[in-house]
């Protein structure tokens, strides 16, 4: 089946390039980009057997999965194509063209993202809409396929959280912060992470290459205690806080979650391992470099969650709110001292480098 989740349920980033939209406000994500750049380097050069994966024709096809508006995502691409061109070079083979495709929700604005592609790219761009968590492309078609930031969205928030009768309710919470909700959110990325690689095993020929950039926490650290999902949490206390001014209903919180979802290696690797269609090459896992936790640095980041998680947010609450409510949301993440607070695990990007391997082996 090629369509079996609505790309209905889809929460895009913040569009166009106004000063809350998720072109001018993702330099975080950069970040992890910027350090993953080597780490692809290092692989593609020492592993991709180009004669193998493009032994009958001289098209390389790419996919940036969950690409938003751009600019992080040209970068990205660039990242994987450069050590391509200079391995190609030094093998002595005749020239290789690129396609890429740019994948996302139907509603992404992809208008933004194609007008402020760089002009002197070399590659072929086309846009491929639709959830990654249903199959994207043509059996065997798909050289190199990438994806950051995007993969901690679940496809939908799991059931048993909007539930009152269930142990794992979320009353008062828009993310989890008690085992029993935990315990469900982590259910649902490993059902999603499995129909996300069963899917892209399809459509990715055998040799090529998968990389994954994720937020996550350390393998056996307490989310609760992780400045990651803190900051969501102080959305959520944010939420209460108008709820108790009367500007909103508590039971709209009850009702409000978010489908997000920070795993630790272990768990994406466990995963990957029942999926049993893909040979891990690398894991890595770095602590987000912070400047310094300064007030303009933490605002910065409180116009990131803002550009990432207003579309959403106001879906649910209205958007005549959001300006009070990311104005407030600011100023907690300011007094909270987060960044600051050594108590809390600091904010990790993992990599994941994955090679498709035959099934018959
Ligand atoms: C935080 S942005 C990351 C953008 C870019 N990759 C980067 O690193 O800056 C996450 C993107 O993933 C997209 N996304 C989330 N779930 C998706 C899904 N199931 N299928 C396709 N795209 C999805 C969102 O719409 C959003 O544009
Ligand atoms: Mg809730």
């Amino acid at each position: 089946m090629i369509n079996s989740i609505p790309s209905l349920i889809s929460f895009p980033m913040n569009g166009g390039e106004s000063p809350y939209s998720y072109a001018n406000n993702s330099c975080f994500q950069r970040r992890g980009t910027d350090s993953a750049k080597i780490l692809l380097h290092e692989e593609i050069t020492n592993k991709l057997e180009l004669k193998q994966i493009c032994s009958s024709s001289n098209v390389f096809n790419i996919v940036d999965m969950g690409c938003s508006v751009g600019p992080n995502s040209y970068i990205a691409v660039q990242n994987i194509i450069e050590p391509i061109v200079s391995n190609y070079q030094s093998q002595g083979l005749p020239s290789l063209e690129f396609q890429v495709f740019f994948n996302d929700h139907v509603a992404n604005d992809f208008g933004t993202l194609f007008k402020s592609l760089p002009c002197d790219k070399n590659y072929f761009a086309a846009a491929v809409p639709g959830t990654f968590y249903n199959r994207l492309f043509p059996k065997a078609s798909m050289h190199f396929m990438h994806s950051s930031y995007a993969l901690q969205w679940l496809s939908m928030v799991p059931n048993e959280v909007e539930d009152k009768n269930s142990p794992s309710w979320n009353k008062g919470k828009i993310l989890y912060d008690s085992k029993e909700v935990e315990k469900v959110y982590a259910a649902q990325f490993d059902k999603d992470m499995g129909s996300f690689l069963n899917a892209r095993a399809e459509e990715i020929v055998c040799g090529g290459f998968m990389a994954i950039l994720l937020p996550s926490i350390p393998t056996g650290a307490d989310p609760s205690k992780c400045t990651i999902t803190a900051i969501f949490h102080l959305l959520g206390s944010s939420l209460l806080d108008f709820a108790n001014m009367g500007l909103l209903d508590e039971a709209e919180v009850d009702s409000f979650n978010l489908p997000q979802y920070f795993a630790s290696p272990a768990e994406l690797e466990a995963v990957i391992e029942r999926n049993g269609r893909f040979k891990v090459e690398r894991i890595e896992q770095w602590v987000q470099p912070i400047p310094q936790a300064s007030k303009s640095f933490v605002e910065q980041f409180a116009s990131c969650m803002r550009s990432g998680n207003e579309g959403i947010t106001g879906g649910h609450f209205g958007s005549e709110l959001m300006d009070d409510l990311f104005n407030h949301y600011t100023k907690k993440l300011v007094d909270s001292g987060l960044f600051s607070d050594s108590s809390y695990v600091p904010l990790c990007d993992m990599f994941f480098f994955l090679r498709r391997i035959d099934d018959n082996i």
